[in-house]
C-alpha cells in the first residue's frame, strides 16, 4: 500500500523460535515488503478486444480514439422549435415550416421567418441557430406563437462539443466502468482492447467445513471464506475458474494446487498456514517446494505463504480466520489482480479520517482495523466496528473502511486523524 514506511535496507530477517511463535524458518516481513514481494511476481495478461457487454472492470491496453465527434452533428437539447435567434420576439407568430424529429436523415433547412419543430436530439436545420422549449410558445404545428423569448444560441448542443472525432477519449490502463462503456459506445466501438481478466481458483483448508448448509455437527462449522474470496476476486475483475473445499490431507492438497495451477493464472488459498499440527497448506508448500512461509508484521494476516506452482502461477496463502483472509485478499492479492488485469493504479483509495473513539493497536504490528466511514459532514469520520478479532465476520460486513494503524502505535485517540482504506469498490 502506498504511504509506507521505506523498506528496510538489509534483507528479509529470519524468525527464532521466540515468543512470537511465528515459526522457525518463516521469513519475517512488513506489509509493505510482503506486499510488494507478492505484487512482483505478476505483470499484465496479454491484450486482447472483448465486446463492450463483456468488458466490465477490465482495463485498457492501449489508448482509445473518438471515430466521431460527439455530438455528431448541433443538435437539439429540447422539445420546441428551432429558428434563426433574428426571428424571435414575445409574441411573433411564425409559420411552422417543417418538423425534424430524432432519427430524421433529410437535410433540412429553416427558412428566414418562419420555424421548424423540432425534438429532443433531432439535428437542428440548417440556418437555425436557437431552440425554444415547447411550453414556451402555444405548440401550434402550422403556425406558432412564441409567448417569450430564449437567449441567441439557447438548447442547441454544439457538433462535436463534448468530444471530437481523433480525441483519446480513454488511456492504457483506465479501468472500465458504465460510464467508460457509454462513452466507447458513443464514439463508435463495438468491442475494447482490455486485458485478459486473471482466471483465479481459490482452495480452502480445514476438516471442519462443510458446504452446502444444512445442520452441523460439534467442531463443524459453514465455509465461508471460499464464497468470501471468490467474490472479492470477481470484484477485483478477476474470473474465479475454480472454489474447491479440503481437509487436512497434504497430499491431496498439493495435488489440487499443482493441478489448480495449470488453469489459473493466480491460485489463492485459506487456512493452514500457521503453526498447528494440521496446518496443511504450510506443510504443502514446504512439502512440493512451491513457496516460502511469512511472517508478517500485521494483524491480521500475519501467517502467509507465498509462492509459485510449477506451472509458474503465483500462490498466495492467506491466514484460515475469516477476517485475516479478507484483510490480507485486499492488502496482498487484490493489488497482484489488478495489475494483472493492467489497471494503472492497483490500489484503493486512501483518505485521511477523524477517529470517532479510541483504540488499542498491539506493538510491533501494523493494524488494519475495520471501520465504518461517515462522509456526511466535511472530514469523514471513522468508527472501527467489532474490535480487533480476526473470527468477527458479522463486525466485518458492516465495515466498509480500514483503519491503517503504524506498527508502533499501541493507542490512537478519539479525535485523532488516521489514514483509512476505503473499501467501497469506485464505479472504475
Ligand atoms: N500457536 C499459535 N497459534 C496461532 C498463531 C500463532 O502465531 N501461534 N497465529 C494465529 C493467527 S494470527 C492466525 S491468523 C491463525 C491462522 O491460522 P491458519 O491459517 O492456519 O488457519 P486455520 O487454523 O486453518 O483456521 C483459523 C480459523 O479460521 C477458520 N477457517 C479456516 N478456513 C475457513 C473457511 N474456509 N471458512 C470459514 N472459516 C474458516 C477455522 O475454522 C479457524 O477457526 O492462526 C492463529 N493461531
Ligand atoms: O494474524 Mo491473525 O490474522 O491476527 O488472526
Amino acid at each position: 500500500m502506498p504511504d509506507a514506511p521505506a523498506p528496510r535496507a538489509a534483507g528479509p530477517a529470519r524468525d527464532a523460535t521466540g515468543p512470537d511463535r511465528s515459526g522457525p524458518g518463516r521469513v519475517v516481513r512488513t506489509l509493505d515488503e510482503h506486499a510488494a514481494a507478492v505484487l512482483a511476481l505478476g505483470a499484465p495478461l496479454p491484450a486482447r478486444r472483448v465486446p463492450l457487454a463483456e468488458s466490465l472492470g477490465t482495463a485498457l491496453a492501449a489508448d482509445v480514439v473518438s471515430a466521431v465527434d460527439l455530438p455528431p452533428w448541433d443538435s437539439s437539447a429540447m422539445d420546441g422549435y428551432a429558428l434563426r435567434a433574428a426571428d424571435l420576439r414575445a409574441g411573433a407568430v411564425l409559420r411552422v415550416a417543417d418538423d425534424v424529429p430524432a432519427g430524421e436523415t433529410r437535410a433540412v433547412t429553416v427558412p428566414p421567418g418562419a420555424a421548424v419543430r423540432i425534438m429532443t436530439g433531432a439535428p437542428v436545420p440548417a440556418g437555425a441557430d436557437t431552440v425554444v422549449p415547447v411550453e414556451r410558445t402555444d405548440g401550434g404545428t402550422d403556425r406558432v406563437t412564441f409567448h417569450d423569448v430564449v437567449p441567441p444560441g439557447a438548447h442547441v448542443r454544439r457538433r462535436g462539443e463534448d468530444v471530437r472525432a481523433g480525441d483519446v477519449v480513454l488511456r492504457a490502463g483506465d479501468v472500465l466502468g458504465p460510464a467508460a462503456l457509454g462513452l466507447l459506445a458513443a464514439t463508435g466501438h463495438v468491442d475494447a482492447p482490455v486485458h485478459a481478466r486473471p482466471r483465479v481458483a481459490v482452495v480452502s483448508t480445514g476438516s471442519e467445513l462443510v458446504t452446502g448448509g444444512g445442520p452441523l455437527a460439534h467442531g463443524q462449522i459453514h465455509e465461508s471464506n471460499g464464497v468470501q474470496l471468490a467474490a472479492a476476486a470477481r470484484a477485483a475483475g478477476a474470473d474465479v475458474v475454480d472454489v474447491r473445499v479440503l481437509g487436512d490431507d497434504v497430499p491431496d492438497v498439493l495435488r489440487v494446487l499443482e493441478e489448480l495451477g495449470a488453469r489459473a493464472d493466480v491460485v489463492v488459498t485459506t487456512g493452514g498456514v500457521s503453526v498447528g499440527a494440521y496446518d496443511v497448506v504450510r506443510d504443502a508448500l514446504v512439502a512440493g517446494g512451491h513457496g516460502e512461509l511469512v511472517h508478517v508484521r500485521m494483524q491480521p494476516g500475519k501467517p502467509q505463504g507465498v509462492g509459485r506452482l510449477p506451472s509458474g502461477t503465483p500462490v498466495l496463502s492467506l491466514p484460515g480466520n475469516p477476517v485475516s483472509a479478507h484483510v490480507s485478499f485486499e492488502v496482498f492479492v487484490r493489488p497482484l489482480l489488478r495489475r494483472l488485469l493492467g489497471a494503472r493504479d492497483v490500489h484503493r483509495r486512501r483518505v485521511r479520517a477523524t477517529l470517532a473513539a479510541d483504540v488499542d493497536s498491539p506493538a510491533g504490528r501494523r493494524q488494519l482495523l475495520r471501520a465504518r466511514l461517515d462522509w456526511s459532514g466535511g472530514t469523514p469520520v471513522a468508527t472501527a466496528v467489532g474490535g480487533p478479532g480476526s473470527h468477527l465476520l458479522g463486525a466485518l460486513a458492516r465495515a466498509d473502511a480500514l483503519v491503517d494503524v503504524p506498527a508502533e502505535a499501541t493507542h490512537v485517540g478519539a479525535g485523532e486523524t488516521v489514514t483509512v482504506v476505503d473499501l467501497r469498490e469506485a464505479d472504475a
